[in-house]
């Protein structure tokens, strides 16, 4: 072996010792090849009926035992299996004469190739066809079904990348850890191994090098994968981290430093059931309501009356708290188009959509799709009295950013734009004059900077907020907020980063929104380290040629 330490991108903090388990990815060769398939087209469509039901049947049962974002994934895997869209194209294939398994590779090769080109969300949903596709052709020739085999003693999983029902429903007690080779920070490994809090990997390049059964120690805050460690050393380092995440997972909050200069937590949410879970978490708002999320699947545009039922839902847990001084609500306008396509907003056949008419401009020649927006967000806020803060996404110049002030202050709220291109960064002093407070949202602020798409799976090196010239950006931002004497927040999945959190507060970052699993450990952390330490730690990330550098130099400063 080459090497006797691999690195990567740390999604999930956290120590974990064991030996490598590989999924077992592929259906028998053999098996496929001596497979003949039914005669005719109808009853070769029979066959593939039953496979369908055998798969979906078999995701919707592991969806029946796991939770929140597990289940989801697997129930979205069953209903995927079942799309008629892919029905009608085997049964189109095979009326052409093509054998069983051909018809059913290409017609998933067909839709493949359509969710590519879409790019982002809808080209995660590539890894789900095509492992519906394997276990479909795994039903077929009468092979068990691809997947995790379940380890006898707990064991780290290492795969090039993983399907979404591979991670679902893993028991964290059998596999420790996760590292793949590909996927991205919000790849669904990376959400279900923060869902289940076990340390997590990507981006490892080399990690099928490593052989099954090896032993391995997995490092989720620096990054690192050290094959075959000290045993004793080992394992004794996995204790400490244990007590520490222990210790962690008691904190209360509300959040400080140290020597008690206060940060806001606050929670991102996307509909009323997170709201409801963030306000019972040990947070003093929400960041971040990601309003499109709540109409992905809506055909019509929304009255302004419907659309304030549904912000009221998420506004509400946070009235009830309102005891609580200081609570708030961050709402963002839809950030529509791109990666979340919305019938009734998004514009089809963009070349590019990332960089097309997305979040904010899709109201430059539809005005009144932001106008119902904001009305809706007005109404649910005086319905509920909750302190109401709007913000735009996607904005690039201060014209941009004076006219959503303008309209967001007629209605007696309080306007904030999102930092997430460049030039906002670069130009933040002038946002603060006409906007209230700023909220750099750091996935799409590292999509830009790096000009690497946040999905790409080859690009992970390049989509890490610890990139220099990212922390760069952010440090403007914070200085900006800091002589204006304004909020200036960030609510990306750099937030969530325990070891990023103090350099962030330290640039002069007031408030930090994350998914609420994460809220605890970044409040613990925050609440371990001085501003002298925070300042520090900004200065050392700041200094750093690159990520590993810049993490090692933080954790350097803060004594980790
Ligand atoms: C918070 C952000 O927005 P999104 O919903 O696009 O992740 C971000 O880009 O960091």
């Amino acid at each position: 072996m080459a090497h006797t330490s691999l690195s990567g991108t740390p999604v999930v903090p956290g120590l974990a010792l064991g030996p490598v388990l590989r999924a077992r990815t592929e259906v028998d060769p053999d098996a496929i090849a001596a497979y003949e398939g039914p005669d005719s087209a109808e009853d070769a469509l029979a066959a593939f009926d039953e496979a369908v039901t055998a798969v979906a049947e078999g995701f919707g049962a592991r969806a029946g035992k796991a939770s929140g974002a597990a289940a989801e994934v697997l129930t979205a895997s069953a209903g995927l299996a079942r799309d008629k869209g892919l029905r009608s194209t085997v049964r189109k294939n095979l009326n052409g004469g093509e054998p069983l398994l051909k018809a059913v590779n290409e017609s998933v090769e067909f839709f493949a190739g359509l969710f590519a080109q879409q790019g982002g969300l809808m080209a995660e949903r590539v890894t789900d066809l095509r492992d519906i596709n394997k276990r479909l052709v795994a039903h077929l020739v009468g092979e068990p079904e691809p997947g995790v085999p379940t380890p006898e003693v707990a064991s780290v999983l290492v795969a090039e990348d993983l399907a979404p029902s591979d991670t679902a429903g893993l028991d964290p007690e059998l596999v420790v850890a996760l590292v793949t080779e590909k996927g991205g920070s919000t790849s669904h490994t990376a959400i279900i191994a923060r869902q289940l809090g076990i340390p997590c990997l990507v981006g490892v390049s080399d990690a099928l090098s490593v052989a099954p059964g090896t032993r391995v120690l997995v490092d989720g805050t620096a990054g690192t994968m050290e094959i075959e460690p000290d045993e004793s050393d080992a394992e004794a380092r996995v204790a400490r981290d244990a007590e520490e995440r222990e210790a962690l997972a008691r904190w209360t909050g509300p959040a400080a430093t140290a020597d008690g200069v206060p940060v806001k937590l606050l929670a991102n949410v996307a509909d009323a059931e997170s709201a409801r879970k963030a306000a019972e978490a040990p947070v003093e708002g929400v960041g971040l309501f990601r309003t499109e999320l709540s109409f992905l699947s809506t055909k019509d545009e929304p009255t302004a009356e419907q659309q304030a039922d549904v912000y009221a839902g998420v506004l509400t847990p946070f009235a009830a708290a309102s005891g609580d001084e200081g609570r708030y609500v961050v709402v963002r306008t839809l950030d529509a188009g791109s990666d979340k396509p919305i019938a009734y907003a998004t514009k089809d056949h963009e070349e590019n959509p990332a960089l097309g008419v997305r979040g904010l401009r899709l109201s430059f020649d539809n005005p009144g799709l932001l106008d119902r927006q904001l009305d809706g967000i007005q109404q649910a806020a005086s319905a509920t009295g909750v302190e109401t803060w709007v913000m735009a996404p996607m904005v690039a110049t201060v014209a941009e950013a004076q006219a959503f002030a303008e309209q967001v202050r007629e209605r007696g709220l309080k306007p904030g734009v999102m930092v997430e291109i460049p030039s906002a960064a670069i130009l933040a002093h002038q946002l603060l004059e006409v906007v209230d407070f700023l909220s750099i949202g750091t996935n799409d602020l590292t999509q830009y900077t790096m000009a690497a798409d946040r999905m790409a799976t080859d690009l992970t090196h390049l989509t890490d907020a610890w990139q220099p010239a990212v922390l760069h950006l952010i440090a403007i931002t914070a200085e900006a907020g800091k002589q204006a004497g304004k909020p200036v927040g960030v609510c990306g999945e750099a937030a969530a980063d325990p070891l990023l959190a103090p350099a962030l507060v330290g640039m002069g970052i007031t408030s930090l929104s994350m998914a609420t699993a994460a809220v605890r450990p970044v409040g613990a952390r925050l609440g371990q380290v001085t501003m002298d330490a925070c300042e520090d730690a900004a200065e050392a990330a700041l200094a750093a040629p690159d990520p590993t550098s810049a993490r090692e130099a933080v954790r350097k400063v803060l004594g980790l």
